[in-house]
């Protein structure tokens, strides 16, 4: 439990201002802009402090049982009903679910960087959204899409609400600010950013340009993987995913961006969604910096499953069969014997979808660039490239440091459907088969 904080009035906050967190992933935790602005002793006395308007925000079923239940309290200058009515938006490239997808075919795919808006292109963050891949269906509550986000504009006086899947931002290049209902966070490429389904938030841009990748997660939320024989300790550790303190912004007219059933709708409305006086709970968005993960690897021989890098798990209703994995591939040292030290060869079950943040991937030296993509469905083969085979089936094998590469996976069990921007917008790399067409028949029976 975090004592409760003050914090800058939104307004006054700006790019050069390091922000405070709270820290601890789905704590307990309790903030106020204004001190006593929190009720004490109960969430909704007949009239809570400085006559702000109670508000429970639920991520789960009321009944959820206690480990999974997820709500924050937020005591407003008015409550969210103080809206006016939302038409559609058009939205067009952020498709949603399986339904918004192509034809798979069942070859690897990958993408050369997606491209950031060109001449007189201004996309502000939704603007600047594709969907990549996407499975599932957010009326099922289940799969995830797979997005990237191109943007050279903040949103102003303009808000997102994402009904359909909670968002983890994983920025590539260019710091965001999000500014949200509970506060403000600051995330650069090295960090992401988990801003659970339903909270309202927009984007401001530290830099001309951004770009990164989103997993739209319509399934059940993310949360930290159990860690079974590897301890207590490890992996990401809840301390290091920081909470925003609370903050509010002075009175102002929004548009509001609701997206809802794969579709999105906006409105005209006179009041600020950004007007949160104080809040207590453990439904909140975080951020999280990918250095602060304790990779563990193989001290013996042998490459092992990927799953050791999981940061964040969205688990199905079977067992060890994810919704979604968020995987990262970070700086880390290699220092097995005997041991052919990339990915190996293989056919996968669940289906994965790669981006790179930074520098290059050990089984993809060339041709997997930062701010691109890969997909491999499921039971599609894949490893290691030529070159990245060569090299490690003959380099003598002294300690070896990975360093200054960060990629990702997204991994789940729901095959993924390219979308129509996939396949046609541009980025596709027609020739990636290719880099396996070396690998020669070298049986020497
Ligand atoms: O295909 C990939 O590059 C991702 C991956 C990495 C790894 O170390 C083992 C399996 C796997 O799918
Ligand atoms: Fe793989």
């Amino acid at each position: 439990m975090n004592a409760p904080q003050t914090s800058d009035h939104l307004s006054q906050a700006d790019g050069a201002t390091s922000l405070r967190y709270q820290s601890g992933f789905a704590n307990q935790f309790e903030t106020e802009a204004v001190p006593g602005a929190l009720p004490k002793g109960r969430n909704s006395p007949q009239r809570a402090p400085m006559d702000l308007y109670p508000e429970l925000l639920s991520g789960s079923a009321f009944t959820a049982p206690r480990v999974e239940n997820r709500r924050t309290w937020l005591y407003r200058r008015q409550p969210s009903v103080v809206t006016s009515p939302f038409r559609p938006f058009e939205a067009p490239l952020w498709t949603t679910g399986a339904a918004g997808g192509v034809s798979v075919p069942p070859d690897p795919l990958r993408w050369h960087p997606f491209p950031l808006p060109q001449g007189a292109e201004s996309w502000d963050f939704v603007e600047g959204i594709r969907t990549v891949v996407a499975n599932g269906d957010p009326d099922a509550q289940t799969g995830m899409a797979a997005l990237v986000y191109l943007c050279n504009r903040s949103m102003q006086q303009r808000a997102l609400m994402n009904a359909d899947g909670e968002m983890l931002i994983v920025p590539q290049q260019g710091g965001l600010r999000l500014v949200t209902e509970m506060g403000l966070l600051d995330v650069i490429p090295g960090e992401i950013a988990l801003m659970p389904r339903g909270v309202t938030f927009r984007v401001e841009l530290h830099e001309a340009q951004a770009r990164g990748y989103i997993c739209e997660n319509y399934g059940a939320p993310f949360r930290l993987p159990e860690l079974g024989p590897i301890g207590s300790n490890g992996l990401a550790n809840p301390r290091d995913f920081l909470a925003p303190v609370a903050a509010h912004e002075p009175q102002q007219a929004y548009e509001v961006i609701r997206k809802i059933g794969g579709e999105l709708w906006h409105n005209q409305q006179a009041v600020t969604p950004f007007n949160v006086v104080a809040w207590h709970g453990n439904l909140t968005p975080v951020k999280y910096d990918t250095a602060n993960f304790m990779t563990i690897g193989s001290i013996s021989f042998d490459h092992p499953d990927p799953s050791i890098f999981t940061v964040l798990t969205s688990p199905s209703d079977t067992p060890g069969t994810a919704n979604c994995d968020f995987v990262i591939f970070p700086p880390r040292w290699l220092v097995q014997e005997d041991t052919f030290r990339p990915p190996w060869y293989h056919r996968n079950v669940m289906s994965e979808f790669m981006g790179l943040i930074y520098g290059q991937y050990d089984a993809k030296p060339e041709g997997f660039r930062p701010g691109g993509a890969s997909l491999h469905n499921s039971h599609v083969p894949h490893g290691p490239d030529t070159e990245a085979f060569n090299a490690a089936s003959t380099r003598t094998l002294t300690p070896q440091k990975l360093d200054h590469t960060l990629a990702f996976m997204f991994e789940s069990r729901w095959r993924f459907r390219p979308t129509r921007y996939a396949m046609q917008g541009g980025a596709l790399d027609t020739q990636y088969a290719a880099c396996w067409a070396g690998l020669q028949d070298q049986f020497k029976g």
